[in-house]
């Protein structure tokens, strides 16, 4: 059984009792035979009028049991043994309780839950019964007589909050018997037992957190220190005003660069903010100071992008920036090394090819990640590997509550750029269904007339690149016919990477005029003269995903439209989807709607990259917990120091590499 545990986590007593039942069966009332509804959980109380045996492959017992009112109701076994062999006769009263399905003979229960009630120790259960999540081989009776066992020691568990709680907040062991063994109601979001479980939860993660960055400033990084003198050259030449966003976001980078301890600073910024200029003003000072820097994006054609931006802007200030790709030649890439191991090349930009085998820094002090949510913490550690102790800058679109940001990303401080340059025109959002895609060509037709751009983007279908391609040519061919003076460009995932850059310049200097693609524009690609968008199938996307999209218009001061089509008839989901994404453009209220509706596991993929996740604490829930967090934490560390470790331990278990804290 220990094996089995040790996966959930579970090697201690206490364990056990944070292992929380996932839901509760009601069977303190008995369900009447006769109005039993298959698929309902139900529990019965009957006398047993015959027990058939039906040999077979699989040998079964079928039990037929009838309440006073007629009904009967079938019960089937697999196994018949002890008491069932020796004490089960007809005549004799059984309660059971079970799901109700249909069998071969009306409604069955297969292996009910049984005790025989004509018994003088019989009783029906006075509480609510939990359900635990579990495992092959556990079954519900081995978690409750296991936690009836450890809730028996729970005098024994520490619980260093009581005492700096206000008055009213229940103990952790009151909480937990409630939660375990729930006498009348279901425990719901806001019962007292779930927020103070949530409260310490949060309380843990907390402090892990605070001792990670205790830990990280003791470790040495370099001084990125500088006058700024780069920085004051590009903002004369920038044709706009930096927002008072990016500067506050700008000067809390500054300071981290110039401090002995290396950053670790999470920069999240709607679609459109101007998060670049920020990873350029903290480039810059990486460079003045002496260091090289390293910028990576997640494909190759926002790496490409990016590259020509950096080129565009640092041009003026006589710096260079190199390009490294996965699908560089080795002729390409010889030089390009040579320069970085010489530290020759300050400015480096690329995908993850950077950070591979043989990329050597002469003096890396600072790597910047476009896009965060496509990394995990794992390949963040990797790549921080290569430098000694670079400094590290990660930009996001996608924002995320607090309590979620504290959790996933424990490491790291947060920035948030909170305005939008001045000026921009949200894009007008409409919804409609592909059957009318005759208005829709009139409607691109003027807006290609005044002189402006379209962007045509397909759908992944069934997770098949090759159906995705499929759609997009199929699209692409149609509005070939349908548009046949337009210059119209196709990119999809499957062409060489020379030649997507090709068709993606072509756009972006506007030799096409429509873009047909693939989600692959989804992050970061910037061509402000595009002002419409079509999305083919925005059914089936994501709510992040489509604001994503929309972003990559409306960049200029012109009016732009973004028009989602769906075919009917739309899912309510999809419908609600739909409907968000046309009344608001902030991300920050589309993410919380995502979060909403999918759930944080899905919106930012933590199952997979198998990071910490909250077990109690809901991140959207209980954000308003958090306020009270930072006072206890260090009210426990003055008070009770060495009780921060047991937290720790207790909610994070093994996946804190630090160990015990305090
Ligand atoms: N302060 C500003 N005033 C006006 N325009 C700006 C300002 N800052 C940036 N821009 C311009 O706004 C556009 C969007 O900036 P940028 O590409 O950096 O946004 P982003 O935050 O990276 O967005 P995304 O997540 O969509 O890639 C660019 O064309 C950029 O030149």
């Amino acid at each position: 059984m220990a094996a089995r545990l040790a996966p959930l986590g579970i090697v201690r007593v206490e364990d056990l009792l944070f292992h929380l039942p996932s839901r509760y069966q009601d069977r303190r009332q008995l369900h009447a035979m006769g109005r039993l509804q298959a698929g309902q959980e139900a529990a019965v109380l009957g006398e047993i009028l015959d027990i058939r045996p039906q040999p077979g492959r699989r040998p079964q017992w079928c039990v037929v049991l009838g309440d006073d009112r007629g009904a009967v109701l079938q019960l089937r076994f697999f196994h018949w043994v002890g008491v069932m062999r020796s004490q089960w006769r007809p005549g004799r009263r059984l309660w059971c309780f079970g799901e109700v399905r249909v069998g071969g003979n009306g409604l069955e229960m297969v292996h009910p839950e049984w005790q025989l009630a004509d018994t003088p120790d019989f009783c029906l259960p006075d509480r609510l019964t939990p359900f635990y999540p579990s495992v092959a081989g556990i079954t519900q009776a081995h978690w409750r007589a296991w936690t009836d066992a450890a809730l028996a020691l729970s005098d024994e568990l520490l619980d260093p909050l009581l005492h700096l709680l206000p008055a009213g907040w229940p103990s952790l062991k009151a909480s937990l018997y409630r939660l375990h063994r729930s006498a009348d109601a279901v425990p719901g979001d806001a019962d007292p037992a779930r927020q103070r479980l949530a409260l310490d939860e949060l309380l843990a993660h907390y402090l892990a957190l605070r001792e990670e960055r205790r830990l990280r400033r003791c470790l040495p990084a370099p001084v990125l220190a500088a006058p700024g003198a780069y920085w004051e050259r590009l903002r004369q030449t920038l044709p706009f005003v930096p927002t008072a966003a990016q500067l506050r976001v700008i000067a809390e980078i500054r300071a981290d660069l110039g401090a002995t301890a290396p950053m670790r600073r999470l920069v999240q910024g709607d679609v459109g903010s101007g998060k670049t200029l920020v990873a350029v003003a903290a480039l810059l000072q990486a460079v003045e100071a002496g260091y090289q820097v390293a910028l990576m994006a997640p494909t190759e054609i926002l790496a490409r992008q990016l590259h020509q931006r950096l080129e565009d802007w640092l041009q003026n200030l006589g710096l260079r920036a190199g390009l490294l790709l996965g699908s560089c030649s080795a002729k390409e890439r010889r030089p390009l090394l040579r320069a970085l191991a010489d530290g020759e090349l300050a400015i480096v930009c690329g995908t993850q090819a950077l950070f591979q085998e043989g990329v050597d820094y002469a003096r890396l002090g600072l790597v910047i990640i476009d896009e965060q949510h496509r990394f995990g913490v794992e390949q963040r550690r990797r790549l921080m590997a290569k430098g000694s102790m670079p400094h590290l800058l990660i930009l996001t679109a996608t924002p995320i509550p607090r309590t979620l940001a504290m959790t996933l990303h424990a490491d790291l401080d947060l920035s948030v750029i909170d305005s939008l340059p001045p000026g921009r025109q949200p894009v007008a959002t409409v919804v409609l269904p592909d059957t009318r895609r005759d208005e829709l060509i009139a409607r691109m037709r003027n807006v290609l007339a005044e002189g402006r751009q379209i962007y045509w983007v397909c759908q992944l279908i069934e997770n098949s690149e090759l159906l995705e391609l499929q759609a997009a040519e199929d699209s692409y061919t149609e509005l070939c016919r349908a548009l046949p003076e337009v210059r119209i460009g196709l990119v999809h995932g499957r062409l060489p990477a020379e030649e997507k850059q090709r068709r993606m310049r072509d756009f972006v200097g506007g030799a096409t005029q429509i873009l047909v693609a693939t989600t692959v524009i989804e992050v970061g690609v910037d061509v402000p003269a595009a002002s419409l968008m079509i999305i083919e199938h925005a059914e089936r996307l994501g709510l992040s995903q489509l604001h994503q999209l929309r972003g990559r218009v409306g960049r200029g001061a012109t009016q732009s439209a973004c028009i989602l089509l769906y075919r009917p008839p739309l899912s309510a989901r999809a419908r609600q989807r739909l409907q968000v994404i046309r009344s608001s453009h902030d991300g920050f209220f589309i993410a919380r709607k995502d979060l909403e509706m999918r759930g944080p596991g899905e919106l930012l993929g933590v199952r997979q990259s198998g990071e910490r996740a909250l077990r109690v604490a809901d991140p959207l829930r209980d954000e308003a917990l958090l306020e009270i967090v930072p006072d206890l934490g260090e009210n426990l560390l003055r008070t009770q120091p060495e009780a921060a470790g047991v937290l720790i331990r207790r909610w994070l278990g093994s996946s804190v590499a630090y160990g015990d804290v305090g």
